[in-house]
């Protein structure tokens, strides 16, 4: 597992500012294990030694990981085809979760990096109703309602990529709404 990539986005993601404080999650599955930041950690500061790491059921290996495991857990467990799972706070994406206003594709790069966005109802950060409800969802581009974005990739880069379109489209669509009205 390449843990100075998976530092690099994690301290990208904060200074971009998809997290805030001690927001976010980030995992790698690599073989029989599952990387995983941990919990109320700062992604901004995360060291390599500090990523925690836990077997494909979830039995911790090493350190304590995130709130959110049994989200990754169960969506890696579904989709054989995801290596990397993110989860931020994007702040336009999860603002007009709040509002009840889905997010348009409104360029190519949105068609092209995210082809479909599902989502989640408002459910405790946390909860097993919450990974369960994510888990459900065959998008690889997941809004979860008055909370975040959680978006799956084939590995950490393209899980990246479409944090970042997301966020774009997202912003794009609140533009869209601030003309029109
Ligand atoms: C309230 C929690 O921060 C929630 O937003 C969780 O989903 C999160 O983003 C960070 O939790 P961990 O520090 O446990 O990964
Ligand atoms: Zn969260």
């Amino acid at each position: 597992m390449n843990k100075k990539l998976f530092v690099e986005i994690c301290k990208r993601l904060y200074d971009r500012k998809y997290v805030v404080g001690s927001g976010g999650n980030v995992s790698v599955r690599e073989g029989d294990k599952i990387y995983l930041t941990p919990t109320g950690s700062i992604l901004g500061f995360l060291k390599e030694d500090d990523i925690a790491e836990v077997d494909l059921d979830g039995n911790v290996i090493k350190g304590k990981p995130t709130s959110e495991k049994n989200l990754h857990l169960m969506i890696y467990k579904k989709r054989e085809d995801i290596n990397a799972i993110i989860h931020t706070h994007s702040l336009i994406s999860t603002f007009l979760s709040t509002i009840n206003k889905e997010i348009e594709l409104l360029t190519p790069e949105g068609e092209i990096f995210l082809k479909k966005i599902g989502y989640v109802d408002y459910f405790e950060a946390g909860s097993l109703k919450l990974a369960e409800e994510a888990a459900k969802r065959d998008e690889d581009v997941i809004v979860l309602k008055n909370h975040g974005v959680v978006c799956l990739g084939r590995d950490l880069i393209d899980a990246y990529i479409k944090v970042e379109v997301l966020e774009e489209q997202a912003k794009l669509t609140l533009l869209k709404l601030l003309v029109k009205e």
